[in-house]
């Protein structure tokens, strides 16, 4: 067995097994304590909390709890593996949720795969919680339940692989074309995948000036053009009138290639087809399209980020979805809108180009960060992602219209 992969067992293994645990918040070792905590104290919430829903924010943990729910349908690029072997990378989300924004997170998987049980069994239990966190769940499948879900809930449920992966494409995207003097208006924009994480950053991407017949989407049967009679309707919207079939003839000359798809499908041969100054975000989890090394060995002018922490340039959701679930639950938000999410991709973008501070370093090993070609994006222990980032969704929020509460006086929304 690797090093590292026994190492990552053991981590999940000792000293105890997991990741995650919940910690009591309130004094709980008297009598007195326990009449206030349980019987007969805890009827006095109960009664209030029956009498006015909302009060359920001033006498419970509801405002400060995300649930992060898979049916195990997509986990990372490795397929669909079941519900219960999600289990560690749903823990490892409530990790991230606790670490980088302090929000109490519980990781539910669902077995069961069809669409209506799944969105019943949500819908039933998301008033449990500040906010839903929909994860690996495969496509087209994905988009009916986000649907349903938002349309079913009181609090907002955000698809973590389309919404938070397209936030953090778009911010990085952004950077890295800048960085090669390019603009995503007239890049011509090759996207290996078609399902949840595709189709949402192809969608943000044209929010954010790409124009949508500069993009070229292929699922495993090769490019989505006009002539296909076997495309759902979500891959439909990126079907191209074009002759083009396969992923070599969509390269050529192409600016920018996404891989939100599967382990090591692009080649050196691949990359060699692309324009001068190509991007090339291989995120597939573990395992990117191609690996950095060989990208890099390929050919010196490309600009290349995965999914990986162990890597520079990391394009996760990591960067995403802990800050916009804080800015969200701060002012109660309905939703996570359109609005949000644009604000989030700008505040993002905009860390990355700030001096690093010590505390970053010191962190991701680095003996310095500066804006270029090894440095699209923050890293996610960047303490300004949950000020900077939780700041500007809370504020689009609230002039949106969505927000139920005003800014809170936290330290987050002081300066
Ligand atoms: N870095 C990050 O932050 C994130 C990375 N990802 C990564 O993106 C990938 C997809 O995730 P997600 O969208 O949630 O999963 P989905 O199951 O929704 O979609 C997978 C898509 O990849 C396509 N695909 C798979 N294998 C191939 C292949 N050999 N050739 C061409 N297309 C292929 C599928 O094609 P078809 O439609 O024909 O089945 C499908 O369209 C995973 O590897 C995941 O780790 C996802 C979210 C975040
Ligand atoms: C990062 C992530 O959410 C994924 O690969 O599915
Ligand atoms: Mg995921």
């Amino acid at each position: 067995m690797s090093d590292f992969r026994q190492q990552a067992l053991d981590y999940h293994a000792f000293p105890q097994p997991g990741k995650i645990s919940m910690t009591v918040t309130k004094p709980s070792k008297t009598s007195r304590d326990l009449a206030l905590a349980y019987s007969p104290g805890v009827a006095e919430p109960v009664r209030e909390i029956a009498r006015d829903q909302d009060l359920v924010y001033q006498y419970t943990n509801k405002g400060n709890t995300v649930a992060v729910i898979s049916n195990g349908t997509a986990i990372l690029g490795l397929g669909n593996l079941g519900a219960l072997a999600s289990k560690p990378v749903m823990e490892g989300k409530s990790l991230l949720f606790k670490r980088f924004a302090n929000i109490d997170s519980f990781d539910i998987q669902v077995k069961n795969e069809d669409p209506g049980a799944f969105i019943e069994t949500v819908a039933n239990i998301a008033d449990s919680f500040g906010g839903i966190n929909l994860e690996d769940i495969k496509a087209p499948e994905c988009f009916e339940i986000e649907k349903a879900l938002i349309e079913r809930c009181n609090v907002p449920v955000f698809h973590d692989d389309q919404h938070g992966t397209a936030i953090v494409t778009a911010a990085a995207m952004l950077n890295a074309l800048e960085i090669q003097g390019k603009d995503l208006q007239h890049a011509k924009i090759v996207c290996l995948g078609a399902g949840a994480a595709a189709i949402a950053c192809m969608q943000l991407l044209i929010t954010c000036g790409a124009q949508r017949e500069n993009i070229y989407m292929l699922d495993r049967k090769g490019v989505i053009h006009t002539c296909r009679d076997d495309l759902n309707e979500y891959k439909r919207l990126f079907a191209n009138n074009t002759d083009k079939r396969t992923l070599q003839d969509v390269l050529f000359e192409a600016d920018v290639f996404v891989g939100v798809s599967g382990p090591n499908l692009l080649t050196a041969d691949d990359l060699k087809l692309m324009a001068a100054n190509p991007v090339v975000f291989a995120c597939s989890n573990p395992d990117p399209e191609i690996a950095p090394e060989l990208a890099l060995q390929t050919r010196d002018d490309l600009i290349i980020a995965t999914g990986r922490s162990d890597y520079p340039n990391q394009v996760n959701n990591v960067l995403c979805f802990p800050f916009i679930f804080r800015g969200a639950l701060d002012v109660r938000a309905r939703e996570i809108n359109s609005a949000m999410k644009v604000a989030a991709v700008h505040a993002i973008r905009k860390i990355a180009k700030q001096p690093v501070p010590e505390e970053v370093l010191a962190a991701s090993g680095d003996v310095d960060l500066i804006y270029g070609k090894d440095y699209i994006i923050p890293k996610p222990m960047d303490p300004r992602l949950l000020t900077e980032v939780a700041r500007a969704v809370a504020q689009a929020a609230i002039d949106s219209g969505v927000a139920q509460a005003p800014l809170p006086d936290t330290a987050i929304y002081r300066s």
